[in-house]
């Protein structure tokens, strides 16, 4: 066993297979170390850690040993970062790194920290490392490809986007002209005053105001400006100084060149200095003042570059919160979001041997499917495929079942919706998607279209202020009637309220054949449980125990035996066992019937006892008497 690594002159030590600690104490101070805390690190498997391992893992190993087999793979090698950190009973921390010089005891710095630093990144660079050894440029050459040609579309919106804002940045780069000084209307008014203003543009179609100043005013402006910025750096620099003193000291400062940094450029390369807004109603004193003063005034346009310039950052700072909002109104309206899944035939796994204790549905069903596959000529004594079918029943009894296994069984394209689907924030939305999702199934006749909890949008209309329902009702009405006599599409509704249909849907012509599914009755629910107890693996016969959970559970429709049978394959795994028994099926009964409960003894029991007095087994108690027959369900009789 080879140690690579061996830590201290108190202390630990790592092996390839396990951890020793090499207290350096004699056996018995040691005896109820417990570890605190544990990392390892697994080159291939990234970082481990094994908090709170207990003393169970702790061997001794030699006098004054202990070694700690790790949990990990026996093939793996440790990398050289972990830690241990233990507490011995008399309070001491044990403290070791697999890269320490010295283990500590009862000491903690700040080396530790860095320590702990060094041992989180230290394993992680090395998996980094590990992992670039293994990248060949060429894999990762032919990995962009098969990206690139896998999302060719997407890469090319993106790169032109890309190169709209890199173009748009270019020009705004290199449009860029060094903006005048913005001073108010004032100060311009006062410098008009002072004859210390030389030159002033009138911008056309706005309201700013450019002008030039002579050098001397201009310089004087500069040097205010520069000094308030010195005040300011001094106010920074010392932040406790008077404000006078500061002005001093910044005007001193100004001279030593130290506001070199912070000082404008003397040479401005923009024609205009200083730039005001114009006031309103002032125009006529203004003018008068510059005539007055003898001041070059003109007025000129805007230039196009500038125009331009304004208008892309317009509409650039104006598309950058819309586009998020752009996204979203896209995604809502994009046909790619459309609620027709075209599933085709071979994807079907369900067929009408999957759905049992419906069959006067099934039956109904199943002369839709002949005429849709051809094999009854109804054309001949000229009678039309129902448009639609409009399957009815509580909850849970396999209406969606149904239309599916219809769908298998006809081996044609089906275009399965939830009504819910089509109710949409947007007024017209849901009415599109009904369009084109009839559009679509029309256009892969014979097809079908099933459209499940059809009340959320087939509801009778003029209840409500939702106009947008209202809509897409009307499309849904208009589109059944829009199938000529011999297109091939049949749509099949389902609904637990048909009484809350609008009866515009139910006529004849739209939804006009209407199948009950209703509840099983008991050889309905034997037949049921077969179908569900086909892939579970019993320990007793799955007929016997379909039979005996049918008599059980009266008024349970298809879903809730489907759910005991699963229920009742969760039992048997959590207890581990390799079959399902009938105390699983049993309890799983209970659950479904009474909810998860601690009653002792079951209710079910209790029921099972007045049902069957002579099982003593299901009623938790043992018969002493057990010498009997056995019963046509495989329990205790006595004779
Ligand atoms: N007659 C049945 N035969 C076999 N399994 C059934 C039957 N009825 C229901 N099931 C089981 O119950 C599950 C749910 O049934 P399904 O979704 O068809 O009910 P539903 O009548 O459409 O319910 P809902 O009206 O709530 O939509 C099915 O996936 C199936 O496992």
């Amino acid at each position: 066993m080879a140690c690579f690594s061996v830590v201290c002159n108190n202390g630990v030590f790592v092996s390839k297979e396990n951890l020793v600690i090499d207290s350096g104490k004699p056996k018995s101070i040691w005896r109820n170390i417990s570890f605190s805390y544990t990392s390892f690190c697994f080159p291939s498997l990234g970082i481990y850690r094994y908090n709170h391992c207990k003393t169970q893992n702790l061997f001794f190993s030699g006098h004054n040993s202990f070694r700690l087999i790790r949990n990990g793979r026996r093939n793996e090698v440790p990398s050289l970062a972990f830690q241990v950190c233990c507490k011995a009973p008399n309070g001491l921390l044990m403290r070791g790194n697999s890269g320490d010089k010295e283990t500590q005891f009862g000491r903690r710095g700040s080396s530790n920290v860095r320590k702990r630093i060094s041992l989180r990144l230290r394993p992680r660079l090395r998996l980094l490392a590990i992992r670039m050894k293994r990248v060949s440029v060429r894999s990762m050459l032919n990995g962009i490809a098969v990206f690139l040609r896998k999302n060719i579309r997407r890469v090319s919106l993106y790169s032109t986007i890309s190169l709209a804002l890199g173009m748009c940045y270019l020009f705004l780069k290199l449009t860029a002209v060094p903006s005048p000084k913005i001073v108010p209307y004032s100060e311009f008014i006062t410098s008009l005053q002072s004859s210390s203003v030389t030159k002033v543009l009138l911008e056309e179609g706005s309201r700013c105001i450019y002008f030039n100043m002579n050098s001397k005013s201009a310089e004087n402006t500069q040097s205010e400006e520069e000094s308030s910025a010195g005040n300011d750096s001094i106010e920074n620099l010392t932040g406790m100084a008077a404000r006078e003193d500061s002005v001093v000291d910044g005007r001193q400062l100004q001279k030593q060149g130290l506001f070199k940094k912070i000082s404008r450029p003397k040479t401005s390369t923009s024609a205009w200095m200083y730039l005001t807004r114009k006031i309103d109603h002032d125009e006529k004193y203004l003018l008068s003042l510059m005539r007055e003063k003898g001041t070059t005034y003109s007025s000129a346009p805007q230039s196009v570059l500038m125009s331009m310039r304004s208008t892309l950052i317009t509409i650039i700072s104006l598309w950058i919160p819309l586009t998020p909002l752009m996204w979203l109104l896209y995604r809502q309206l994009s046909a790619a979001n459309s609620p027709a899944r075209k599933r085709r035939p071979s994807n079907q796994v369900v067929g009408f041997d999957d759905v049992e204790g419906v069959d006067t549905a099934k039956v109904e069903l199943m002369e839709v499917v002949s005429c849709l596959q051809g094999s009854v000529n109804y054309q001949k004594l000229g009678a039309k495929l129902p448009r639609g079918v409009l399957l009815v029943g509580p909850p849970g009894t396999g209406k969606t079942l149904l239309a599916r296994a219809v769908a298998g069984e006809a081996g044609v394209p089906f275009f399965s919706v939830s009504a819910s689907e089509f109710v949409e924030l947007f007024v017209g939305r849901g009415a599109a998607r009904i369009r084109d999702l009839f559009n679509v199934a029309r256009k892969s006749a014979p097809s079908i279209i099933f459209i499940d909890e059809l009340d959320a949008v087939g509801g009778k209309r003029g209840r409500s202020f939702n106009d947008e329902r209202d809509q897409t009702l009307n499309q849904l009405l208009t589109e059944m009637d829009g199938f000529e006599s011999d297109m091939k599409v049949v749509v099949i509704g389902a609904t637990n309220r048909p009484e809350a249909l609008d009866p515009a849907l139910c006529r004849p012509g739209r939804f006009s054949r209407k199948v009950l599914v209703g509840e099983p009755n008991e050889e309905g629910r034997k037949k049921i449980l077969a179908v569900h107890l086909r892939g579970v693996p019993l320990e007793e016969d799955p007929q016997l125990i379909s039979e005996l959970v049918a008599s059980l559970t009266p008024g349970f429709v298809g879903a809730d035996l489907a759910n005991i049978v699963n229920e009742a394959a969760l039992l048997a795994a959590r207890r581990g066992g390799e079959t399902v028994t009938r105390e699983d099926i049993m309890e799983a009964v209970e659950r479904a019937k009474f909810g998860i409960n601690d009653r002792q003894p079951s209710t079910i029991g209790k029921e099972l006892g007045k049902l069957f007095p002579w099982v003593p087994s299901l009623m938790g108690k043992s018969d002493p008497r057990q010498d009997g027959l056995q019963g046509p369900l495989g329990y205790q009789t006595l004779s």
